[in-house]
């Protein structure tokens, strides 16, 4: 599942584990190569924590084939001897210690000279743009700059493998957004391998090389970001990834990458088939994004009949619903763009930009 260029630096197969009755991971094995940035997207409860610390080895799972961080068996190793280090969403600083001082912390406990440790550290602080603050107190910073040094403070060690758990989920809205570039940047500076677990697919796909995709504690999907956004396998992972419009229907054909289907009134489209194995008569989705769908030419091929039920303003853009041949459907017009009427008859979309995949 790694890119096959890469060396690998971590190798989980087959890892379970179970808290009394609830089974957290269900065999679940993962990879990812030296410098890759790979994310673990899931809701709340999925198991991305379960997983980040069975790979720091904060918690012995209950079996797994193999666990190897850059080549070695980790299995039995504990936490303190395996090459990795874990950012923390609570950033986890000393309160009483300066910036730099918590920065250097890690460097002293593995016994570095105090004045290399602190030269080390303010490196590392001029890498997260801090170097100006290293002699403040902790509480003297905002809530990114906290994030910021936890962060120098992990890449400082240099660890073969740094594992992140959702560390910008306290951090507002508009530093997310700029720390989610910050933190890429210096990935990809560094060409560290990244670990990175979060429920937002914004972050996932605006960071990642790859990213996998967890539900009930198994792997529902992996790949590149746009694979997952465009090519969803399942009812899922579409509704995950931000899908608007998912409807029923039936295979009734393939045309090469193409399959044609038809909706329970009878109405046809195609769209592309993201999983293998389907054939004509299966019960199927085809999902849609809404900003794909647009008003379609008289005589358009797969054009479908449409009537707009409501219309909701929405600042920067506009959702109109519609009742059509294959159901409601929702359309997304942005501002600028072409749709402002209500006088919608006929919808179509690329072929390309329908996805049809088995129903459950
Ligand atoms: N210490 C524990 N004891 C019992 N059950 C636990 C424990 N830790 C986690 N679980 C359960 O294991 C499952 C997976 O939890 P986990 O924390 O790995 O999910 P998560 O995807 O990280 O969720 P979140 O995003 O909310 O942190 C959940 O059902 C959770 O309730």
């Amino acid at each position: 599942m790694t890119d096959s260029s890469r060396e690998p630096m971590l190798e989980v197969e087959d890892v379970v584990h179970r808290y009394g009755m609830v089974t957290a991971l269900s065999h679940v094995s993962l990879s990812a190569g030296r410098g890759e940035f790979l994310t673990i997207l899931g809701s709340s409860g999925s198991g991305k924590t379960t997983m980040l610390r069975v790979i720091s080895g904060l918690e012995m799972p209950t079996s797994v084939k193999v666990l190897r961080i850059g080549g070695a068996d980790v299995a039995n190793l504990p936490a303190a001897k395996r090459n990795c280090t874990t950012v923390f969403q609570n950033y986890a600083l000393f309160p009483h210690m300066s910036v730099v001082e918590n920065v250097a912390y890690g460097l002293r406990i593995r016994k570095m000279n105090a004045a290399d440790a602190l030269r080390e550290a303010r490196r590392a602080l001029a890498m997260v743009q801090l170097e100006a603050k290293a002699d403040r107190r902790i509480s003297q910073l905002s809530g990114g700059e906290k994030q910021r040094v936890a962060l120098a403070r992990a890449v400082v060690t240099q660890p073969a493998i740094l594992l992140l758990d959702e560390p910008l989920g306290a951090l507002d809205e508009k530093l997310r957004q700029d720390m989610q570039i910050e933190l890429m940047e210096l990935q990809r500076s560094l060409g560290m391998t990244f670990v990175y677990i979060t429920h937002s697919q914004e972050e996932a796909l605006t960071m990642s090389d790859r990213v996998v995709l967890m539900s009930h504690g198994r792997i529902v999907q992996s790949g590149g970001p746009l694979d997952l956004f465009d090519r969803p396998e399942s009812r899922f992972a579409a509704e995950f990834m931000g899908y608007e419009n998912i409807l029923p229907a039936r295979l009734i054909g393939r045309e090469g990458t193409a399959g044609i289907v038809e909706f329970p009134g009878g109405a046809r489209t195609r769209g592309v088939v993201t999983v293998e194995g389907l054939k004509a008569g299966d019960a199927v989705c085809v999902a849609l994004r809404a900003e794909r769908i647009a008003p379609a030419t008289e005589g358009a091929t797969d054009a479908l009949k449409a009537e707009v039920t409501n219309r909701v303003y929405r600042g920067k853009y506009i959702d109109i619903a519609l009742a059509t041949d294959a159901g409601p459907l929702r359309l997304r017009s942005w501002h600028g763009s072409h749709v402002e009427s209500e006088d919608i008859r006929r919808i179509g979309w690329n072929t390309n930009d329908a996805v049809i995949f088995a129903a459950e």
